[in-house]
């Protein structure tokens, strides 16, 4: 209810949430941090922990007590350093013993010493051997501190998403890189879906198979690829796989570790980058985040600018003129705001070829979460084909994401492999949170909230031309909904009509009419409900041409097609105000259509949500079942 989900279609970012980005800032602290603690430890060890085991214990006598045991012969050897005397002495036993003693100015020391016929020996020959004291105390804590140190340089260097591995901080080599070759192997088989990438990607893995081909002709070598598209579509895999593919090597670094981790040095760690490129020729250049240093550079005048990333930029494009055009050094990029991009960056020779990488479609979604269901023990008779429906507008990480979900899920339930309901659970775990199983919540309002989703599907389903009702529940989630109506599109849709969308509304103004019929009175769990069917009601009006009074006129732009989010209005204050008036008019038309659908239904209405309010979750050919009976 609050923040309800009753609607896959929608492609808003806040409901597929999932954070891809590997680069992390706070590991450079933590680097420090654990540098600090092994320092600390070797310092601990050299100064209180090795001396104990190198010194046998000894004992401190008085000097005086140090000339009798001299004098009675029990003394065998002797060893006089600047601050202390350390000498063995038998006891009665004839067990030896090590004392030590303070010294005294005495000469005559080593005529008693030689009277009572005692060895001088530099060494107490008890000591360990001096070998064993450069072991333990040197070789043996660096060996400690190297070891760790590749470790978590390692594992930086994964955190990092293959890229900055020897970065700023890296322990075991000094000359540290900014990129690394990680490849991984990866193939276009790797890739689900993504066809149209896939098949402009490949005439780039040809030209690094036979170059000799292009050269032949005078074709030039294809300079920079640029692969556009909303964040976790797999663009990164994508440029993998064409290293892969062509079995070259793989060099990535992001553009924001530039910024971030090479403060005042990134136009060196350009250069660096393509040196070692053209040493390793042919190769895949990629450059992820581009947008974070080829920014556009408009913030006219007055050194508002970055100069840093102005640098690195220029560095980026003399790369980009200056590499041979034959020598076989392809350069991919990833944005996901095209829009930003500085002109000079798309200039031909630089990335003048652009891939784009969309958000895949139904077939697509299906072969994404069967790659990756490889990886996991599944059921056989899984239905990847629903799960694809239910997830309209996810991105392929998102899917990668719910298989794994569904297997953890699998693992809690104590099963061993993962099965439908796995995955169906995990898709609205990836929407809405997971389940509140013991979340308090009150008989009254846990009616009102059955009312409410059964408003929603109760008007979905009288509704000719809406998508039919999956599952309802009351089960609260940790996202804060306390219940949501999942509807499933039965195929993909590319276009929706007018009517589609304003039934869409219409559903959305169910959950509120419910109460509004049933209780007389309203509460707050329409919000989520509220901000959608504006959305919509909004987007209807100023960019799909769909109202009569401003017949096919944009009124709004959408300043970032994958992103999402901004739009940006093209017309003046007197037109927006009508703008106003025709959104509010199509959103009381829903609303008034809402309210007749479930009074001509009411019936329906309180059996319906009595049942759910019993199971708190009911699939939707149950729901059918009720409603036709
Ligand atoms: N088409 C796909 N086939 C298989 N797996 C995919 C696909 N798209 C995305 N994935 C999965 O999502 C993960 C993230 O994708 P990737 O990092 O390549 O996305 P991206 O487009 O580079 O994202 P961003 O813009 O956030 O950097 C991949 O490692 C992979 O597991
Ligand atoms: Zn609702």
């Amino acid at each position: 209810m609050a923040n309800d989900k009753n609607n896959k279609k929608n492609k808003s970012k806040q409901k597929w949430n999932v954070n891809l980005n590997p680069t992390d800032p706070n590991n450079r602290k933590t680097t420090a941090y654990y540098l600090l603690v092994i320092v600390g430890i070797v310092m601990f060890l050299n100064y209180f922990i090795f001396p104990s085991y190198l010194t046998p214990a000894t004992k401190e006598v008085t000097y005086s007590e140090f000339l009798t045991e001299v004098k009675k012969g029990d003394v065998s050897e002797v060893k006089l350093e600047a601050s202390k005397i350390t000498f063995v002495a038998a006891d009665a036993n004839g067990k030896k013993n090590v004392f030590v003693t303070g010294i005294v100015e005495d000469p005559t020391l080593v005529t008693r010493l030689e009277a009572a016929n005692v060895t001088f020996s530099k060494d107490i020959p008890t000591e360990a051997s001096p070998i064993m004291t450069l072991l333990l105390t040197w070789v043996f804590p660096l060996l400690i501190f190297w070891v760790l140190g590749s470790l978590l340089g390692k594992q930086l260097a994964k955190k990092m998403g293959g890229g900055a591995g020897g970065g700023a901080l890296s322990f075991g080599k000094s000359n540290a890189k900014v990129y690394v070759k990680a490849g991984d192997g990866k193939k276009f088989s790797d890739v689900a879906g993504q066809d149209e990438a896939k098949e402009a990607l490949s005439e780039v893995v040809d030209y690094l198979h036979q170059p000799q081909k292009y050269q032949a002709i005078g074709a030039k070598n294809p300079k920079g690829v640029l692969l556009v598209g909303p964040p976790g579509t797999g663009k990164t895999l994508l440029a993998q796989a064409v290293a892969g593919e062509a079995n070259v090597p793989f060099f990535s670094i992001s553009g924001s570790e530039f910024v971030e981790m090479f403060v005042g040095r990134g136009a060196a760690k350009v250069r660096d980058l393509f040196k070692e490129a053209n040493e390793k020729a042919p190769c895949i250049v990629f450059i992820d985040e581009i947008d974070t240093i080829g920014k556009k550079r408009d913030n006219g005048g007055y050194g508002g600018g970055n100069d840093e990333r102005e640098q690195t930029l220029n560095q980026l494009l003399a790369e980009m003129d200056g590499f041979e055009e034959n020598k076989g050094v392809i350069i991919l990029a990833a944005t996901n705001r095209p829009e930003s991009l500085d002109a000079a960056l798309l200039r031909p020779g630089r990335f003048d070829r652009r891939v784009p990488v969309e958000l895949p479609d139904l077939a697509g979604r299906e072969a994404i979460l069967k790659v990756h269901a490889k990886n996991y023990k599944m059921d056989p008779n899984i239905d990847y084909n629903t799960i694809a429906r239910a997830t309209s507008g996810a991105s392929g990480a998102e899917l990668a994401n719910i298989i794994n979900e569904g297997g953890l899920r699998a693992v809690r339930e104590g099963r061993t492999a993962v099965n439908q309901s796995d995955l169906e659970e995990s898709v609205e775990t990836v929407i809405a949170g997971y389940q509140r199983k013991n979340a308090v919540i009150s008989p009254k309002e846990k009616e009102i909230v059955s009312y409410h989703e059964i408003g929603h599907a109760l008007v979905a389903a009288k509704q000719t031309n809406s998508a039919p009702v999956h599952k309802i529940t009351i089960i609260p989630r940790t996202s804060g909904a306390l219940g949501y109506t999942m509807q499933i599109e039965e195929g993909e849709k590319s276009l929706m009509n007018k009517e589609e969308l304003f039934n869409k509304i219409v559903t959305f103004a169910g959950g509120r009419a419910a109460e509004e019929i049933i209780f007389g009175n309203i509460t707050t769990g329409a919000s989520n409900d509220i901000e959608q069917m504006t959305k919509i009601a909004r987007a209807m009006i100023t960019r799909y041409g769909m109202s009569d009074t401003f017949d096919m006129m944009q009124i709004e732009t959408q300043t970032n097609k994958y992103l999402g989010g901004d739009t940006s209005s093209n017309v003046s204050a007197g037109m927006a105000e009508r703008v106003d008036q025709e959104v509010l008019d199509i959103i009381k038309k829903a609303h008034e259509k809402a309210g007749i659908l479930l009074s001509e239904n009411i019936d329906k209405l309180h059996e319906l949500s009595h049942h759910l309010l019993i199971e708190e979750t009911i699939t939707g050919e149950a729901f059918m079942r009720i409603l036709n009976s």
